[in-house]
């Protein structure tokens, strides 16, 4: 669970940094207060808005290497606003075992974008200091 507490003023603050999950996929059920604004391929910030049955699914980067590169870990970033505060429950589902691309999803058009590699290390990698210098954390780990 994380709380977001409310700043009490109109302006948007930041609760959590842009950033890209570094799991398989992480399930997110909010309590009806907005704040979850994903970045497009484009670079565009778009805000988030689930109806109070929706969960947001997001794929984070161990999806993303398997797939190689053909699924999307958007970074994404929470803003807050306004006078509620902002609860949401997770679920990370992460994989701790190799991951290699499939040869199904490899070909002319799809060169591999990603070394074999063990998951965990890569999490290693995220919070290390030298993970912490890269923006795109799985490309400077792993890619080819
Ligand atoms: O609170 C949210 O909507 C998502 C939080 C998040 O991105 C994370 O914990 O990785
Ligand atoms: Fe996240």
């Amino acid at each position: 669970m994380s709380e977001y507490r409310a700043p009490n003023s109109d302006e948007k603050v930041t609760g959590y940094i842009a950033h890209q999950d570094t799991n398989w996929l992480s399930i997110v059920c909010q309590n009806e207060v907005n704040g979850n604004e994903m970045q497009t391929r484009d670079g565009e910030w778009v805000l988030v808005e689930p109806s109070p049955t929706s969960l947001i699914v997001n794929v984070g980067n161990a999806l993303r290497a398997w797939t190689n590169d053909r699924l999307h870990a958007p970074f994404h970033r929470i803003m807050v606003s306004g006078h509620a505060t902002r609860y949401t429950c997770m679920l990370f589902s992460s994989p701790n075992f190799m991951i290699q691309v499939p040869n199904e999803l490899v070909d002319e058009c799809h060169p591999p974008r990603f070394k074999t590699h063990d998951n965990d290390d890569f999490i290693r990698f995220c919070v290390s200091e030298e993970g912490a210098r890269h923006e795109d954390k799985l490309k400077a780990f792993c890619g080819l």
